[in-house]
C-alpha cells in the first residue's frame, strides 16, 4: 500500500534550514495499522504531509495506493483518505452538509446512503447530530466527524495524524475501536501519527519508531519489544535465616550462565533479571534456582514498554522527549 524510499524533507527559512524528515524508508501492507510513534517535532507530520501530496519531498520516491507520488499526486489523493491533526471542519457548518459537500467533491454515487452508512457505523446517528455543526459537538463526536470526512470516498488507505490527542480516555478507546473495524470490516489500511506509547501498543499491528527524521526501530509491538528490551523479572527470595543479600547473590550464581538472562542486578535483596522472551524462560529460571536450593517467595515478570524500546534505541526516554519538546 506504502512504499517509500529515501524520504527527505528539508525546510529553509530565516532561521536557517532544518531537516525535518533525513531519508525515510518504509513499507505498509494491505490491512494493516501502521503506527508512527515519535516525540514532538521528531518528522512524523511532515513525513504524513509527504506521503498525502500536501508537501513536495525535497528527495526520494513513493508509491502511495498504487500510483507515484511525483507523477501522479492526483491519483493518490482520490485513493487515500486523510484526516487532519485538529481535523479540518467549519466549526458552523452543520455535519451533515459538510459530509454532502465532501461525497460531491469526491463524485460519490450516492451520497445520501453513503452519510448514513458512515453516520450509523461512526455513531454519528444520534438524535439531530448531523444537524449540528462541529463547534456544538463533543471532542469524541468531532473526531468521529473528521474520520468520517476522510472515510467518504471509501479510500483503501487513510491516513490519521494524531488521531485521539486531546480526547479523554473513554473516547480514545471508542475511536480505536472504530480504527479496528474499519481494519477488519473494510480491509481498510491504516496509517496514524502518535506520540502516546500506549495508543501505540494496543491499537496498531506494526510499529514505525521515528526520531529527529529517522526511523530508528521498527516491528509488531510485541517484536520490538522482545527485540530490544527483553522481558523484566523479579525474583523474591526466601531467606529461611540466611541474609537475603547473600540468598540473592547465590541465586545470581546459579543463573548466570542461563542463557535466556541478559543481564542480573540485586536489588534491595532482590534479584532484578533482564531476560528474552521471558513467558518462554520463566519455567527454566524456576527449575535452575529450585537446582541450587535457593528458596523463592515470589516472581514477578513485567513486559519492557515501547518506552524502554525508544530508551533503548535512542538513550533517551520518550516521555522525557515529548514533554521537554512540548
Ligand atoms: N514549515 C516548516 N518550516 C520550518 N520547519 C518546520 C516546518 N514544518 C515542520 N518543521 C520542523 O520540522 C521538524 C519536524 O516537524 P513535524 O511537525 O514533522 O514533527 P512531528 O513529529 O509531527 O511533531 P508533533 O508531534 O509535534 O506534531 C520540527 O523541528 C519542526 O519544527
Amino acid at each position: 500500500m506504502i512504499e517509500a524510499r529515501g524520504l527527505a524533507r528539508t525546510f529553509t527559512g530565516r532561521r536557517g534550514t532544518v531537516e525535518a524528515v533525513r531519508g525515510v524508508d518504509l513499507s505498509v501492507a494491505l490491512g494493516e495499522i501502521v503506527g508512527f510513534l515519535g516525540p514532538n517535532g521528531a518528522g512524523k507530520s511532515t513525513t504524513l504531509r509527504m506521503l498525502t501530496t500536501l508537501l513536495a519531498p525535497t528527495a526520494g520516491s513513493a508509491t502511495v495506493a498504487g500510483r507515484d507520488l511525483r507523477t501522479d499526486p492526483g491519483g493518490v489523493r482520490r485513493r487515500i483518505g486523510y484526516v487532519a491533526q485538529g481535523g479540518g471542519t467549519d466549526p458552523s457548518v452543520p455535519a451533515g452538509e459538510e459530509l454532502e459537500l465532501q461525497a460531491r467533491l469526491y463524485g460519490v454515487a450516492d451520497p445520501a446512503a453513503r452519510i448514513r452508512e458512515l453516520a450509523r457505523r461512526l455513531e454519528l446517528d444520534g438524535e439531530g447530530l448531523l444537524a449540528r455543526p462541529s463547534a456544538a459537538m463533543s471532542g469524541g463526536q468531532r473526531r468521529r466527524l473528521d474520520v468520517a470526512l476522510g472515510l467518504v470516498h471509501r479510500p483503501p488507505l487513510v491516513f490519521l495524524d494524531e488521531p485521539t490527542t486531546g480526547l479523554d480516555p473513554q473516547s480514545r478507546g471508542h475511536l480505536w475501536e472504530h480504527i479496528r473495524r474499519l481494519r477488519d470490516r473494510d480491509g481498510t489500511t491504516v496509517f496514524l501519527t502518535t506520540h502516546y506509547l500506549d495508543e501505540a501498543d494496543a491499537l496498531c499491528d506494526r510499529v514505525l519508531i521515528i526520531d529527529r527524521g529517522r526511523i530508528v526501530a521498527e516491528g509488531s509491538p510485541a517484536e520490538l519489544k522482545r527485540r530490544v528490551a527483553g522481558d523484566v523479572v523479579t525474583v523474591e527470595l526466601a531467606g529461611s535465616g540466611a541474609p537475603l543479600e547473600q540468598v540473592a547473590l547465590r541465586a545470581r550464581t546459579a543463573l548466570a550462565g542461563h542463557s535466556a538472562v541478559r543481564e542480573a542486578t540485586v536489588l534491595e535483596g532482590a534479584l532484578r533479571l533482564t531476560v528474552d522472551d521471558g513467558d518462554r524462560s520463566l519455567m527454566s529460571l524456576i527449575r535452575a534456582l529450585d537446582e541450587a536450593g535457593v528458596e523463592l517467595a515470589a516472581l514477578r515478570m513485567a513486559r519492557p514498554t515501547l518506552d524502554d524500546v525508544f530508551l533503548t534505541v535512542t538513550g533517551r526516554s520518550l516521555r522525557d522527549s515529548a514533554s521537554a519538546a512540548a
